[in-house]
């Protein structure tokens, strides 16, 4: 497993070690003893998958606010997104703050989205399906979203035409209007 430390400390960029042989690859996409190793103390309790059909289908900016906060570690089983987290706890010095990456069934690569972050993508390629862990269950009541195209978080997407949204999406607020949950610990 390589880890790629990222410019948001807690934020991690982890790639799989695949073992290929002539029927194709074998790779452990989790493993419990792997982040206890890393000093990142999280116990997944929801698996989760979408699937996105068109090319520049964004889904985000979100979380869930404590005490139902998740981490998450996503990964692309099929086709390719552009996996962004935020930092959205008050006080960070990166607050407002990202970090994007691809994420494709080609590259394995996961990203792990802790507590305080929000996270969001955009697929680059049809019928692009997203499987990701979550620290917690899903608890709707709790839920919050940021503005994808905020340009006061400034995230350099690579999409080119009309973004597919959903209705939340389009009408989520603004980084200047929103009241973060989240407090940053250092
Ligand atoms: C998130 C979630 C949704 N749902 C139901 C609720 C709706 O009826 C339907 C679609 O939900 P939503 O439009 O919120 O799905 P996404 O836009 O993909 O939301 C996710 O997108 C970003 C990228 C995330 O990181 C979050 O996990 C999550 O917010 O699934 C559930 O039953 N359980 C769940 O955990």
């Amino acid at each position: 497993m390589k880890i790629v430390q990222t410019t948001l400390p807690d934020v991690k960029l982890l790639k799989p070690k695949r073992f290929g042989d002539h029927r194709g690859f074998f790779a452990e996409t989790y493993s419990r003893r792997l982040f206890e190793g890393l000093g990142v103390n999280v116990e997944f309790l929801q698996d989760n998958h979408s699937l996105s059909a068109t090319v520049g289908t964004v889904r985000g900016l979100h979380f869930q606010a404590p005490p139902y906060a998740q981490a998450k570690l996503v990964r692309c089983g099929r086709g390719a997104i552009f996996d962004v987290a935020v930092d959205i706890r008050r006080g960070s010095p990166t607050y407002g703050n990202w970090v994007g990456y691809e994420l494709s069934s080609e590259n394995g690569a996961q990203l792990y989205v802790p507590t305080g972050f929000a996270h969001g993508f955009v697929t680059l390629e049809p019928d692009s399906e997203i499987i990701y862990k979550c620290s917690e269950y899903y608890a709707p009541e709790t839920e919050g979203a940021l503005r994808w195209d905020d340009l006061a978080i400034g995230i350099d997407w690579p999409i080119t035409g009309e973004a597919i949204l959903s209705e939340k999406d389009a009408t989520a607020p603004l980084l200047a209007e929103f009241n973060s949950p989240f407090e940053f610990r250092g």
